[in-house]
Parts: C-alpha cells; structure tokens; sequence
C-alpha cells in the first residue's frame, strides 16, 4: 500500500513529534511517500528551497499524491500546505483519513470536518483522537481499509 502523509511545515513544525509516530505506524502497513514530513530536521521553512525549488516540491507532491491509495493527514495545526493536499485528494477520489486533537484547544475547518458526510463509506473520514491513541486509531482504519478498497 501506498500512503501520502500530509503534515504542517511553513504552518508550523509543533507537532512533528506527533507526525513521527503517525508515520512510525504507517510504515507497519506500507510505504509512506512523504516520510520527511515527519523528519525533526526539516524546519518550518520547508525543505531545501535552494536545491529543490518550491514548483519542483509542489509537483513532486501531486506526482505522489496521484499514485497513493490513501491519505492520512494530521489536521491539528493548520497548514495551508494541507488544506491543498486534502482538498486536491478529494477531487482525485482518494481516500482520505484527517486526524484532529480536540485537546490543542483549535476549531477544525468546516472545510475539512464537513467534508465527512458521517457515513461509513464516506471518502473522507475525521477522527478526533488523543496522542497517546493515535496507533489505535490507525490500526481501526486500516482493519476496514483493505476490505473497502
Ligand atoms: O517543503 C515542503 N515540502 C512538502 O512536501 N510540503 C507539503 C507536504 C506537507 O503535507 C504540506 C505542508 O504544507 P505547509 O508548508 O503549507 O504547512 O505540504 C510543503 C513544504 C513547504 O511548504
């Protein structure tokens, strides 16, 4: 299984310890193309601009984004970065699961919490969670994931 992680960076790199152990998880089910996302070296200015260049990190993305067969995106800190990546995977038909920390005090965009219709078989699915359940989380999603796919 592929897997496209989206996590904050230039909004802000607060909760990668977090990111570290989404990804930790995810790597138990399949290859994650965005694993630097999670990487404690990648500051909130983003990767190395001067070697990459932000068109060539943009398309590399979407090139990724297209080949996933899921999306898992932590939605705590805000991100436009993420907003993109979610809202671009919804026109793809991906599916997608938001992780969101009810306990950091945000409001979830209605962007992305309404776009789960509340049915089982919606493409997008919120989950509001706390740290120390995060791998739970993820094994429920992916116990159903294969199954649906
Ligand atoms: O250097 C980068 N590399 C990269 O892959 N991204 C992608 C992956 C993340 O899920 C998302 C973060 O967006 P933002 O930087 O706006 O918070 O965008 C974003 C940046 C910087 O914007």
């Amino acid at each position: 299984m592929r897997m496209y992680f989206c996590g904050s960076i230039r909004g802000g790199r607060q909760d990668v310890a977090i990111y570290q152990r989404i990804v930790r998880k995810l790597q138990e089910f399949g290859l994650v193309l965005t694993e630097h996302v999670s990487h404690a070296d990648v500051s909130e200015r983003g990767e190395d601009v001067e070697l990459q260049g932000d068109l060539a990190i943009h398309d590399r993305d979407m090139q990724w984004l297209h080949t996933a067969d899921v999306v898992v995106a932590e939605v705590t800190q805000p991100s436009l970065g993420v907003g993109y990546e979610v809202g671009r995977a919804v026109d793809m038909q991906k599916k997608i699961l938001c992780l969101f920390r009810p306990s950091s005090g945000q409001v979830l965009s209605a962007m992305i919490r309404g776009a789960d219709d509340g049915s089982p078989n919606s493409f997008v699915q919120v989950r509001d969670y706390a740290e120390d359940e995060v791998e739970t989380v993820l094994d429920t999603y992916f116990s159903t994931f294969s199954s649906t796919v």
